[in-house]
C-alpha cells in the first residue's frame, strides 16, 4: 500500500510499535425473526489500520456501500477479505477509503465471522503522509492521537455517525 502511494515501502508498517494492539472478534448472528428490522452490525468503517475478516463459509451477511448503494460481498470458504481501517484514510489523505459496511441478518441461518483489527500504539499520532501533501493537495485530515481517535469512533459508532468525517478538515 505505501508503493502504491508512492511512499516509502516501509512507511506504513514503520507506523507500528511492538506496542500496536490487535485483537480478534468472533461475531455470531444468530436466525432473526425480522431481518427488515435488526442489522447484526450497522453500518460502519473499521478504526484501524486493517482488518482481516474470514467470513462465514456459507451464508452470506456482509454489504459493502458504494456510490450509495449496498453491496452483498459473496462468502468464499478460503476467502480472506482485507479491509483498510479510518488510520490508513488519514495516512493516505484520502487516496485509500475505509469503506464503510454492515452485517445484515438472515431468518433462517445462523452465521459466523471473525474479525482480526490490527490498530496503532494508542500514543502515535495518526496524520497524513508529508510526502503526499503539496500546495495543491494540502491535508485534508487533521492530526489527532489514535487514542483520541478511538474514543471519538466509538462515541460516533453509538450515535450512528463516522468520526472521520469530524477529523477532516
Ligand atoms: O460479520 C461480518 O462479516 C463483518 C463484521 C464487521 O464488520 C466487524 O466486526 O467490524
Ligand atoms: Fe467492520
Amino acid at each position: 500500500m505505501s508503493k502504491a502511494l508512492g511512499l516509502n515501502e516501509d512507511y506504513i508498517v514503520a507506523q507500528f510499535s511492538n506496542k500496536a494492539p490487535s485483537f480478534a472478534r468472533f461475531n455470531y448472528y444468530p436466525p432473526c425473526p425480522r431481518p427488515d428490522l435488526v442489522f447484526g452490525v450497522k453500518p460502519h468503517s473499521d478504526s484501524g489500520v486493517l482488518t482481516i475478516l474470514l467470513m462465514d463459509k456459507d451464508v452470506g451477511g456482509l454489504q459493502v456501500l458504494r456510490d450509495g448503494a449496498w453491496h452483498n460481498v459473496p462468502t468464499n470458504p478460503h476467502r480472506l477479505l482485507i479491509n483498510i481501517g479510518d488510520f490508513v484514510e488519514i495516512m493516505s489523505n484520502g487516496i485509500f477509503k475505509s469503506p464503510v459496511h454492515r452485517a445484515v441478518t438472515n431468518a433462517g441461518k445462523e452465521r459466523i465471522s471473525l474479525a482480526m483489527f490490527h490498530g496503532l500504539d494508542p500514543k502515535e499520532e495518526i496524520e497524513p503522509a508529508t510526502a503526499l501533501l503539496h500546495e495543491k493537495q494540502p491535508a485534508r485530515y487533521r492530526k489527532i492521537k489514535a487514542k483520541e481517535y478511538l474514543a471519538g469512533f466509538y462515541e460516533h459508532f453509538c450515535r450512528g455517525t463516522r468520526f472521520i468525517e469530524a477529523v477532516k478538515i
